[in-house]
């Protein structure tokens, strides 16, 4: 066997100035991912940092929730449509779905760490795509136990 056969490939090496790097750099690339990757990541909702008023921590929603006040509403546990939903749109009476669950928010627009605004925008409807891009971690089951009033049927 010829010894030529297995000879390395030949490497070129210049020993260029640093003026000839400039014009030859490479990197990074236009279309390498230091610069496609920036254009490329969506825009994450916005998360506002709201000042609740005194009496409005998590842990006095807690509270209230032992209470025992009525924070539903209603008699018993009910089956709602999106129109029933698009009756309770007000800051006294506010009502979404989410998940198929019906809450009743009013009692909680007020302690609401994204703020009462926010918490509105949920008001009188199916809400849970929105309620999902914001915060899916959190569990409606367990902060708005005693909110809830019933469940979202079809029309
Ligand atoms: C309907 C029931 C809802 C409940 C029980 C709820 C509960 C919560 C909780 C517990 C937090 C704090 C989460 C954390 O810091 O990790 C939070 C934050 C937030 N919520 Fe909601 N939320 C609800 C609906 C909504 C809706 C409909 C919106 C608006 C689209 C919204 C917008 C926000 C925002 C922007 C924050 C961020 C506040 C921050 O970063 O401090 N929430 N929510």
């Amino acid at each position: 066997m010829d010894s030529s056969e297995f000879a390395a490939p030949s490497i070129k090496f210049s020993l260029s100035t640093q003026e000839e790097d400039k014009d030859t750099s490479i990197f990074p690339l236009p279309n390498g991912p230091q610069m496609v990757a920036p254009l490329q990541t969506k825009k994450k909702p916005r998360r506002v940092k709201v000042a609740l008023e005194p009496g409005h921590s998590p842990l006095d929603w807690a509270k209230l929730k032992n209470s025992g006040a009525d924070l539903r509403g209603v008699p018993c546990i009910g089956k709602y449509t999106l129109e029933d939903l698009k009756k309770h749109k007000s800051e006294t009476d506010a009502w979404c779905a989410i998940q198929g669950k019906v809450y009743n928010l009013t009692a909680y627009l007020n302690f609401h760490p994204g703020g009462k605004k926010e918490l509105m925008r949920a008001a009188g409807r199916d809400a849970t795509k929105l309620f999902m891009n914001v915060h899916s971690w959190v569990s409606t089951d367990i902060l708005l136990d005693q909110c809830f009033v019933g469940f979202l049927v079809p029309s």
